[in-house]
């Protein structure tokens, strides 16, 4: 056990290095689109399973509630949550159908879709952005390993560089929390 903890912390620390070194701009770059966003009146949509899902949670919340500074809440929903829609649209259209149902849905144009999948090939993920698309949405994804299908569909990709799932989750998370530190600076 404690060659798994040496090893995980070292690859942790060198999944971190390599991500601010090839992902910062990206980083900001998206935060500007959210923050662009948000000023105007628009909304962020988020996606992701398992982990990811969770993450997406994660990210709504830290909007709608606060991340650190006392501030207006703001608009954002993560789509992995009813679990009404979440079971009729998996039921009666098929799983690969239940955020972009949502989406089509929900989403409008100016609105950011934040689309999180660490292998960026989840149908359920790609069909999201593709609702999105065509729904005149911003789309930002957050992926890993070689970015998958989703690298070439969103309007910005972040992938992660790092072809362990844990890794690139740790990462999604913290690029998360970067996008909230950042509109807590414009709020
Ligand atoms: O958290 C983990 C693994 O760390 C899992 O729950 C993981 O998120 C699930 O297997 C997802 O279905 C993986 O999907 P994706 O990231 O490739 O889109
Ligand atoms: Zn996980």
């Amino acid at each position: 056990m404690d060659k798994i903890i040496e090893k995980t912390f070292n690859d942790h620390l060198e999944t971190l290095k390599q991500t601010q070194e090839q992902l910062s701009p990206a980083i900001k770059e998206a935060a500007m689109q959210i923050g662009n966003a948000l000023k105007n009146n628009h909304k962020v949509l988020l996606v992701g399973n398992g982990g990811s899902a969770a993450d997406a949670q994660h990210i709504a919340a830290e909007f709608t509630g606060r991340f650190v500074k006392e501030r207006a809440p703001l608009a954002a929903i993560a789509l992995t949550t009813d679990t009404s829609a979440l079971t009729a649209i998996g039921n009666d259209y098929g799983y690969e159908q239940v955020f972009s149902r949502q989406v089509y849905a929900l989403g409008n144009a100016g609105d950011v879709l934040i689309a999180i999948s660490t292998s960026g090939n989840s149908p359920s993920i790609l069909t999201a952005v593709t609702a999105a698309k065509e729904k005149g949405l911003v789309t930002i994804g957050l992926t890993g390993k070689d970015g998958g299908d989703l690298k070439n569909r969103c309007d910005l990709s972040l992938i992660v560089p790092s072809a362990v799932t844990a890794h690139i989750q740790e990462m999604h998370i913290l690029i998360g929390h970067l996008f909230c530190a950042y509109i807590d600076t414009i709020y």
